[in-house]
C-alpha cells in the first residue's frame, strides 16, 4: 500500500477531540476513582431496623448493630445512624467492622485519614478506649489508634485519626474496625454516624481521588496519569445516571447538582441508577476539580425532563428546571460577585470560573424525541439566552425530529460489534459539512459478531476495530469536535456493563487494549490533519497523518486489522529526520488485559529509520504510532 501525504493541512485538530466518559456506574465513583474506602459509610438511603442496612459492615465478638432512624440525626441528610449495643459477660475487643469495596488496601507507605461522628443517646458514666484499626479479616492488625469515648457526649461529636500501617498485606481482604474492651464497656449503647477513611489523593486534594486509578501505570512501570491519556474533556455526570430514574421512583430522585455539593453530612445521596446507592462524596464540585487537576474541560449535562422509564415532563412545568440548570452552570462558570451559586462556588473554596464551553441538554432522548422537540426548544432556548457564550449539544439523532433552535452539535453514540467499526471507519466522510458539529460521546466494540456474547474486556480484535474507526474521526475532526470511548472505569467486584476502557479492584488497576488505543490516538493527536491517500472502504488497513504544528512532527497512525503483515509505503511533503519511533500495540485477536493477564498487551516503542519516501511493515493486528520529527 502506498500512501501519499498531502503537506497542506485541510483542518486543524479540534481542543477537545480526544476525552473521557464519566459517570457513576460500575463503581466507577463511590468504590472507584472517588477515594472513600468505606462503603455505606453513612447509611444513607437504606431502610433503618434491616439487616441490608448494614451492607458492608459486620459485627465483631456478638456486638449487638442496628442501623436507627436517629431522633437526633447527625444532619437532616443523614437521618440514620448506628447503634452499637455492648452486652454484659463478653470479654476482649467488641465493636463493628466494615470490609471498603470489596477489599481494602493496606499501604504501609500510606497515613490514613479515618472520621466518625459518635454520641451517647443515653447519658453515661463511662469513659473509655475505641481502638480504630486496619486489620485482616483473621484478626492481624496492621495499624491502629484509639480515641476515648465519653459518656456524657450526647450531642454528636466528630473525631478523627490517622492510621499508619506497620506493614503492607497482599490481600485486600481487610476491614476498617471500631472496638471497645467488653468488659469496660458492657452495658453501653453508643451511636456513630458519618465514617470515612481516606488514603493519600491524586495531587493531595482533600475528599479526592484514588492514586492508583488517577494514576494508571504504563507499561515500563512508570505512572502515567489518566491526564497523560491527554484526555482534553471528561464528560459529566452521565449518561444513564442523569436521566434513568429507578423504577418507581419519582423526578425528585433523579441527579441535582445542588444535592452534591458543600459539607459531605449535608449530602443525601440517592439511588443511582445502575442499582447501587450514590454516596455523592463525588459531588459536582469533585467532578470539577476532577477537571482541573487532571486539566480536562467539563463536557457537563444537565437533566433535561425525561427519565429513562419512559416519562417526559410536560412542557408547562419546565420552568423549575430550567433554572435549576441555569443554577447549575452559574455553579460553574457565573461570577461570584453578582451570582448566589457562583458565590456558593467561591464559599467552598473556588472563586474563579472553572472552564466551560459545552452543555449537554440531556442525554440519550432518541429514547423521547417527541417531547425532545419541545424539552430542547425551553431548555436550549432559555439557556441560550441566559449564555450566549455556551454551545448547547442535542442528544436525539441528528435532525431526527427537526429541532427549534437548530443544534449546532450532536451527541451520537454508538455500541456495536468489532465488524461494525471496521465497515464504518468512513462514517462522518459523508456528513454534510452545515454548520453542525458531531460529539462522539460514546462508543466502544462490544462484542466480535453480532450473534457473540459482549466482551467481558476488551480484545486486541475490539481495539483495532475502534482504532479503525478512531481514524475516520481524525479524517473528519472537521466536523468531528469531541470523542470519547465508554464506559471509562470498571470496579472488578461489581459492574453492570462490559467492556470498559480501564478496570480495577481495591489495589490494582488494569488498563485494557483499548485504553492503550486511546492512549495512543489522544497522546498523539497533533495539531492538524494532513491529507493522504484514503485507505480501502472496508479494508483492513486504515491510517491518519497529523502534524503537531508546534513540535514540529509528523504523527502517522497505522490501523491493521489483519492476520498478515501489511507492506506499506509513505510519500511524505517535506524532510524529516532520519531518527524517528514506532510504537505497537499488537498481539493475538483474543487477547485482552485483565486481571489475571494485567500486562499481556502494552505498547511497545523502538526506533526506527524515516526518509521523505519510507517503507514501514504494519505488523498483523496491530495499531502502530509513527513519530517522525520534520526538518
Ligand atoms: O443502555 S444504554 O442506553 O446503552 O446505556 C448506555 C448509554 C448511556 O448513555 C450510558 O449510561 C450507558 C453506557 O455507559
Amino acid at each position: 500500500t502506498v500512501v501519499t501525504v498531502n503537506g497542506s493541512a485541510s483542518h486543524i485538530t479540534p481542543r477537545l477531540l480526544y476525552g473521557q466518559m464519566f459517570e457513576a456506574q460500575l463503581f466507577s465513583g463511590d468504590g472507584g476513582i472517588y477515594a472513600e474506602m468505606l462503603q455505606n459509610r453513612a447509611f444513607q438511603q437504606v431502610t433503618s431496623n434491616t439487616t441490608t442496612a448494614l451492607y458492608a459492615w459486620n459485627t465483631i465478638n456478638g456486638a449487638g448493630l442496628n442501623v436507627i432512624a436517629d431522633p437526633l440525626p447527625v444532619s437532616s441528610a443523614l437521618p440514620n445512624s448506628l447503634q452499637l449495643t455492648i452486652p454484659e459477660g463478653a470479654s476482649g475487643p467488641i465493636g463493628f467492622g466494615n470490609e471498603g469495596y470489596y477489599g481494602i488496601q493496606i499501604n504501609s507507605g500510606w497515613t490514613y485519614n479515618a472520621s466518625f461522628y459518635y454520641k451517647f443517646p443515653v447519658t453515661s458514666s463511662f469513659k473509655g478506649a475505641a481502638t480504630i484499626a486496619l486489620q485482616s479479616a483473621e484478626g492481624q492488625v496492621y495499624a491502629s489508634a484509639s480515641v476515648s469515648l465519653i459518656g456524657s457526649q450526647t450531642t454528636w461529636s466528630k473525631v478523627f485519626v490517622n492510621l499508619r500501617p506497620m506493614s503492607s498485606p497482599m490481600s485486600t481482604a481487610n476491614n476498617f474496625t471500631v472496638t471497645l474492651n467488653a468488659a469496660e464497656a458492657a452495658g453501653e449503647t453508643i451511636d456513630f454516624a458519618m465514617f470515612s477513611l481516606f488514603p493519600p489523593t491524586f495531587k493531595g486534594r482533600a475528599n479526592g481521588l484514588r492514586i492508583d486509578i488517577a494514576t494508571v501505570r504504563d507499561n515500563l512501570g512508570g505512572s502515567v496519569t489518566l491526564y497523560e491519556m491527554k484526555p482534553s474533556f471528561f464528560r459529566l455526570p452521565g449518561g444513564n445516571n442523569l436521566v434513568r430514574i429507578s423504577q418507581g421512583q419519582t423526578w425528585a430522585t433523579r441527579w441535582q447538582w445542588n444535592a452534591t455539593v458543600g459539607p459531605l453530612v449535608d449530602r443525601p445521596g440517592r439511588m443511582g441508577d445502575w442499582g447501587y446507592i450514590n454516596t455523592d462524596g463525588l459531588g459536582f464540585l469533585e467532578y470539577m476539580y476532577l477537571c482541573e487537576d487532571m486539566e480536562m474541560e467539563p463536557i457537563m449535562a444537565i437533566w433535561a425532563g425525561y427519565s429513562l422509564d419512559g416519562e417526559s415532563l410536560p412542557d408547562d412545568v419546565l420552568d423549575p428546571y430550567i433554572q435549576q440548570a441555569i443554577d447549575q452552570i452559574n455553579f460553574v462558570i457565573g461570577d461570584s460577585t453578582v451570582n448566589k451559586y457562583a458565590a456558593l462556588r467561591a464559599s467552598l473554596g473556588h472563586p474563579e470560573p472553572f472552564p466551560l464551553t459545552y452543555v449537554e441538554i440531556g442525554n440519550e432522548d432518541f429514547f423521547a424525541s417527541e417531547s425532545y422537540i419541545y424539552r430542547w426548544r425551553y431548555f436550549a432556548g432559555n439557556l441560550t439566552a441566559a449564555f450566549p457564550q455556551l454551545r448547547f449539544i442535542a442528544t436525539t439523532y441528528p435532525f431526527n425530529p427537526i429541532l427549534d433552535p437548530v443544534p449546532l452539535q450532536y451527541d451520537n453514540h454508538v455500541y456495536q460489534t468489532a465488524g461494525w467499526f471496521i465497515e464504518n471507519a468512513f462514517y462522518y466522510d459523508s456528513f454534510e459539512r452545515n454548520g453542525t458539529y458531531y460529539f462522539q460521546g460514546e462508543y466502544a466494540a462490544v462484542s466480535l459478531n453480532a450473534s457473540g456474547d459482549g466482551l467481558m474486556y476488551p480484545t486486541i480484535e475490539s481495539s483495532i476495530a475502534e482504532a479503525a474507526y478512531m481514524t475516520g474521526l481524525e479524517r473528519n475532526s472537521d466536523i468531528v469536535f469531541a470523542a470519547s470511548y465508554a464506559p471509562l472505569l470498571m470496579n472488578v467486584a461489581n459492574y453492570q456493563w462490559t467492556p470498559n476502557l480501564v478496570a480495577f479492584d481495591a489495589s490494582k488497576v488494569y488498563p485494557s487494549t483499548s485504553y492503550y488505543v486511546q492512549q495512543l490516538f489522544s497522546a498523539n493527536r497533533g495539531t492538524e490533519y494532513l491529507p493522504s491517500t484514503l485507505p480501502t472502504y472496508n479494508g483492513t488497513l486504515y491510517w491518519s497523518v497529523t502534524r503537531d504544528s508546534s513540535a514540529s512532527t509528523v504523527l502517522i497512525k497505522i490501523v491493521n486489522a489483519d492476520s498478515t503483515s501489511s507492506p506499506m509505503t509513505f510519500n511524505l511533503p517535506f524532510e524529516v529526520a532520519s531518527a524517528g519511533f514506532a510504537t505497537v500495540l499488537t498481539g493475538p485477536p483474543t487477547a485482552s488485559n485483565s486481571p489475571t493477564t494485567p500486562d499481556a498487551i502494552v505498547p511497545i516503542t523502538s526506533p526506527i529509520t524515516f526518509a521523505k519516501s519510507f517503507n514501514f511493515t504494519a505488523a498483523a493486528y496491530s495499531v502502530t504510532v509513527l513519530t517522525a520529527q520534520i526538518v
